[in-house]
């Protein structure tokens, strides 16, 4: 789909075919709509990113708490959004040894606690042995900074799905 077929979508229908571009968080794509027409691709990117930047810091962690923990409770159950399954799996989370799993499991625990939101990298962008070593390292880190760090995974996510659905420029060319 091109940023014209975008533009052209009733609200219905870009909700439903943009609502997860951040995960379980359809209410952004609602708000952006009104922001049409979309010049290109960066522009309807941009438009996502500068409604989460307007959000008071408890929005922010409300859309962190939206996310899925990684290797958690909803991939064991079957329960992860089709995007989030696939860039779990990429990221062999879904096949980790039982040690890995169980050091996943604390650490994602222990930044819970910490933080009152959970862990959140953009898997896609990552490895296995980056994801354990970012868990145990970002759970050092001061709360406001690691709000900050998850939101801008959260936008790279964003930026991925995206680009699963719509025609960027570049490819436009190809
Ligand atoms: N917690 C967390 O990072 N979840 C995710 N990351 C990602 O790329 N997809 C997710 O579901």
């Amino acid at each position: 789909m091109d940023i014209a077929a975008v533009n052209a979508l009733p609200y219905e229908d870009f909700v439903n075919i943009l609502g997860n571009v951040v995960e379980k968080c359809p209410i952004i794509t609602a708000a952006v709509w009104s922001r049409r027409p979309f010049v290109n691709f960066t522009a309807l990117e941009a438009a996502i990113s500068e409604f989460i930047d307007e959000l008071p810091e408890s929005g922010k962690e409300g859309i962190l708490r939206c996310h899925p923990d990684l290797a958690g409770r909803d991939l064991r159950g079957g329960t992860l959004t089709r995007e989030s399954r696939e860039e779990q799996a990429g990221a062999g989370m879904d096949a980790l040894s039982s040690a890995e799993a169980s050091s996943v499991a604390r650490l994602n625990e222990e930044y819970k606690e910490r933080f009152g939101f959970p862990f959140v990298i953009c898997a896609r962008m990552t490895d296995k042995a980056n994801i354990l070593r970012q868990l145990s390292e970002r759970c050092r880190n001061e709360r406001a900074a690691e709000r900050a760090r998850g939101i801008e995974e959260v936008k790279k996510i964003c930026r991925l799905r995206l680009q699963a659905l719509v025609l960027s420029e570049a490819s436009n060319k190809l």
